[in-house]
C-alpha cells in the first residue's frame, strides 16, 4: 500500500473516531442504495472495445473485493454491437461475460442490449455464460420496441433493467409514460439515462421524480449519469433524492464522452451523507489506482470536444466516432458535435457524423475558394 492510501486510511479513521457515524448525523435520512459499476460496458466506448481477458477478470475481481453489487459487462453498444458501424471487439463480449460470472464471488453480472443491436439469442447466450440482470436499453421515446426482449428475459428468469437514453431530450412527463411501457412489459427498475451528460440538477429531479410518481410503488427508478457538463456525481445525488434507488457509475469515470458519475467519488459522498452502499470507498479507492487506472487508454477527459457534447445534448458514445470523422475529413470534431446535436441525432445514427464532417468540409472549401 503506497503513503497515500496510508494517508486516506488514517483520515478515514480520524473522521469516524471524532465525528461519530455519518448515518446518525445525516439531516437528509438514510437511503439505502444499490450501485452499478459500467466500466466494463460503458468503458468499452473509451476502450474502442479493446478489453482483454485479463483486464476483465482483474477489473471485476476488484470491484467484487470492494462490495460492488453489480457490475455491467458487454460491447459498449450492448450485445451483437462488435460490428463495422460501432466498432470491432477484441474479446468476444460473451467470453467478458464468462469470465465476469466465474470471477465474482458476490457481485451479480448484468448485460446491456439495445433493441435491434442484440437479439433475443444473444440475450439467452448471455445468460447461459453467467449473466444475472438484463438491462434493455432504448432512445427514450421507443420503449415500444422492448416490450418482446422484457417478456423473454422474464420467461428466462433474469432480472430486468430498462434504461431510457437521452432523457434530456423529453420532457418528465413523456419519460414517466415510456417508463410505464417497459414496467408493464417486465421491466423492474427503469433508469433516467443522462447519455449526452445533459441534464442539469433540477432537471433531473424532475426527470426521476415524475417516472418515481409514475412506477415508484410498483419498482425501482434508477439514474444513469455521465461528466459531460462536469455533474455526474451531483445529478446522481439529486436523482437519489427524488427517489432514484439504483444508481450507475463506473470506476474513474471509465466511460463514454467525459466519462460517467465516477463511482469510488459517488460512493464517498454516500458514507458522508449517511446513505448505505456496500461498497467499502477505501477498497474501492485503491482499485481506481491500481486495476482501473492501467487498463484505461487514457483519463476520460472534459476538453473541447466533451463538453460540446453536454452542451449541444450529444450521445456521449458518438466522441470517438465524431473525432474518427474530423481527423479523417480535417475538420472541427467539436462542430461536427454541435450540428450532431442541433440535428437531434440519436444511437444507430452515427453515420450522420460522416455527413456532417463531408458538409463541414465543402463549407470549408468554398470558404478558401472564395477568399
Ligand atoms: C449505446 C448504448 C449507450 O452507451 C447506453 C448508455 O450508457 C447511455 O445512453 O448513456
Ligand atoms: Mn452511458
Amino acid at each position: 500500500m503506497t503513503d497515500i492510501n496510508t494517508d486516506i486510511n488514517t483520515l478515514a479513521r480520524t473522521w469516524s473516531g471524532t465525528h461519530g457515524s455519518d448515518t446518525e448525523r445525516s439531516p437528509w435520512g438514510r437511503l439505502d442504495l444499490r450501485l452499478t459499476d459500467t466500466c466494463l460496458r460503458d468503458g468499452s466506448h473509451h476502450k474502442r472495445h479493446q478489453f482483454t481477458a485479463t483486464e476483465c477478470r482483474d477489473i471485476v475481481a476488484a470491484l467484487d473485493a470492494s462490495g460492488v453489487p453489480v457490475i455491467e459487462v458487454t460491447h459498449g453498444d450492448g450485445l451483437g454491437g462488435s460490428s463495422f458501424n460501432y466498432g470491432f471487439s477484441k474479446t468476444w463480449e460473451q467470453e467478458l461475460i464468462k469470465i465476469a460470472a466465474e470471477t465474482a464471488q458476490r457481485a451479480k453480472i448484468a448485460f446491456l442490449m439495445l433493441p435491434g443491436v442484440g437479439t433475443k439469442d444473444d440475450i439467452r447466450a448471455a445468460q447461459d455464460n453467467g449473466g444475472q440482470i438484463c438491462r434493455i436499453a432504448t432512445h427514450c421515446t421507443e420503449a415500444d420496441t422492448s416490450i418482446q426482449h422484457f417478456g423473454l428475459a422474464r420467461e428466462l428468469g433474469l432480472e430486468t433493467v430498462g434504461f431510457l437514453m437521452m432523457s434530456h431530450t423529453q420532457p418528465p412527463e413523456v419519460l414517466a409514460k415510456q417508463a410505464r411501457i417497459m414496467v408493464d412489459a417486465g421491466c423492474q427498475c427503469v433508469y433516467v439515462v443522462d447519455s449526452a451528460g445533459a441534464l442539469i440538477m433540477e432537471q433531473t429531479a424532475d426527470r426521476v421524480a415524475a417516472v418515481v410518481a409514475e412506477i415508484g410503488s410498483q419498482t425501482d427508478v434508477g439514474f444513469h449519469g455521465h461528466e459531460n457538463l462536469g455533474l455526474g456525481v451531483a445529478n446522481t445525488v439529486i436523482a437519489a433524492r427524488a427517489g432514484a434507488t439504483q444508481i450507475d457509475g463506473s470506476v474513474r469515470r471509465f466511460g463514454a464522452g467525459a466519462g460517467n458519475t465516477p463511482l469510488e467519488a459517488f460512493v464517498g459522498v454516500c458514507d458522508k451523507l449517511g446513505w448505505t452502499t456496500g461498497i467499502d470507498f477505501l477498497k474501492i479507492v485503491d482499485a481506481s489506482e491500481d486495476v482501473i487506472k492501467p487498463a484505461m487508454p487514457e483519463e476520460c477527459q472534459l476538453d473541447r470536444m466533451t463538453l460540446m457534447m453536454g452542451y449541444a445534448g450529444v450521445y456521449s458514445s458518438f466522441l470517438k466516432h465524431a473525432g474518427n470523422a474530423a481527423d479523417r475529413y480535417g475538420v472541427s470534431g467539436a462542430q461536427i458535435l454541435l450540428e450532431a446535436g442541433r440535428r437531434k441525432l440519436i444511437g444507430g445514427q452515427e453515420d450522420q457524423l460522416i455527413d456532417i464532417a463531408l458538409q463541414l468540409k465543402a463549407e470549408q472549401e468554398k470558404e478558401a475558394a472564395n477568399s
